[in-house]
């Protein structure tokens, strides 16, 4: 498959997740399903904006009572030659023309204030930050911290959000480490560590990051597990296996550590991920079982390998339970791209926040492919984007000093390519 069809299909495959209201402190990093209004105005009411004396009238003014934030309104209407004590925030009097801060009052006497007022000065006229009704946040706005004390602003306890996708993720591989120097032979996971904070900035949320010995078995039983959870392997105990680091150095923790499936919490999916990534045994050496357990599970294969560098043997299928299975190619640099051309365009389509088509002028040297695309890392420049280099599908260097990726065709020439931002 070409890689812009796959890339495409990705997108396709996925479902839009249905809105849910969520309480505000569940709804962080979640898309909003729709627009955020304001549900009361904003001053709520004509208040101060000082502390000092709301005045009616010329001056002097006989000061005639007090308001606090919080306490009650003052009662009358204020006339001319009146003032009532006021702090910031508390309502004004009706009749009130300005607040004249305590600073400029001149108390000559007792109980009878002076000084200059501006008309309309420090009173903030209810309404005139935000009207009641208004549309602050257009739909498919990232809630962000910022957005969780708006809303609480404008007097909402919930908020209408796409919950974030959940992600499973397997990493395969015997020679896998999670920690330490990798003694010869082993390798350090490069993957797993990357995955969550690129799943999270495409709107995701990694539910659990797994490790699993090569073999169909583990395989099978963490892609069969209920959603909610996987099954060990024979044995039929619930639970699963364990978080990276919590087993015996290079090899696979007993089962009941960690549960993979993790529990939905507000603003997630319910009922567990709605993606499997699986990382490594996606190629045809003797250990790469990926293909050989989604047949047997009666998956539906819909992408078996892309004509792109690196990251050729990638793989996206359907579980019959709806789960999307993301297959990632071993070598880090390859399942990065492979990550970016399937996994982030189901999670954008998840939570309706396609990225923006961006292109630009590639300013250095590239080999484009004969037949398959080239994924190129790039960092932009005032003359175009410049390729980074150190690009081999075995290495994250490159990435790591890049900001896009280039999309370089088959058999490129010319000047702009298409860039797909990274994280
Ligand atoms: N006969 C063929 N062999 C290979 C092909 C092919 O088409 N025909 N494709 C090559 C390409 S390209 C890639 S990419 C790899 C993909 O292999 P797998 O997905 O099966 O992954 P592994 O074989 O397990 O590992 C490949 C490589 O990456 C290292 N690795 C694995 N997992 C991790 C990890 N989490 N972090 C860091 N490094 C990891 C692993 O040690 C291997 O060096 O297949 C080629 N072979
Ligand atoms: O996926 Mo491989 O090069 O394409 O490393």
């Amino acid at each position: 498959m070409t890689w812009p069809a796959a890339r495409a299909l990705a997108a396709s495959a996925a479902c839009p997740s249905k809105p849910s209201a969520v309480p505000l402190g569940e709804a962080l990093g979640c898309r909003l399903a729709v627009p955020l209004r304001a549900l009361v105005a904003v001053p709520g009411a004509d208040v101060s904006a000082m502390d000092g004396y709301a005045v009616a009238g010329a001056g002097p003014w006989r000061v005639v009572g007090r308001v606090l934030a919080g306490g009650a309104p003052y009662a009358g209407e204020l006339r001319a030659g009146e003032a009532v004590e006021v702090a910031t925030g508390a309502p004004v009097p009706a009749g009130a023309e300005a607040v004249m801060p305590y600073e400029h009052a001149d108390l000559s006497r007792s109980g009878v204030i002076g000084g200059p007022v501006v008309p309309g000065k420090h009173i903030r006229r209810r309404g005139e930050d935000i009207s009641e009704g208004a549309v602050v946040l257009a739909a498919g706005t990232v809630v962000t911290p910022v957005t969780l004390g708006l809303a609480a602003a404008l007097g909402h306890d919930v908020l209408e959000v796409r919950p974030r996708p959940g992600v499973a993720v397997l990493v395969t591989g015997d020679e896998v480490v999670d920690a330490g120097l990798p003694a010869p032979g082993r390798v350090r996971d490069a993957i797993g560590p990357f995955l969550p904070g690129l799943v999270e900035w495409a709107g995701g949320r990694v539910t659990g990051t797994v490790r699993l010995p090569d073999g169909p078995a583990p395989l099978r039983a963490a892609l069969a597990g209920a959603p909610g959870g996987w099954a060990e392997p024979g044995a039929g105990t619930p639970g699963g296996w364990a978080e990276p680091g919590a087993g015996t150095p290079g090899g696979w923790a007993e089962p009941g550590a960690g549960t993979p499936g993790g529990g939905s919490q507000g603003g997630e999916s319910p009922g567990g991920p709605d993606v499997v990534v699986v990382c490594g045994a996606s190629s045809k050496g003797p250990a790469d079982h990926l293909r050989a357990v989604l047949a047997e599970l009666g998956a539906d294969v819909l992408v078996d390998g892309v004509a792109v560098r690196p990251g050729h043997p990638q793989l996206l299928a359907r579980l019959a339970d709806g789960r999307l299975v993301v297959g990632l190619p071993g070598n880090p640099f390859a399942a990065l791209g492979a990550a970016m051309t399937l996994l982030v365009p189901i999670l954008r389509e998840l939570t309706c926040s396609p990225a923006p088509a961006q292109t630009s002028a590639l300013s250095g040297e590239v080999r484009p492919h004969p037949c398959d695309t080239r994924l190129v890392p790039v960092r932009r420049s005032g003359r175009g984007a410049v390729p980074v280099g150190h690009d081999r599908p075995g290495s994250l260097w490159g990435a790591a000093l890049a900001d896009a990726l280039a999309v370089v065709p088959p058999g490129w020439s010319g000047e702009q390519v298409e860039l797909i931002e990274l994280p």
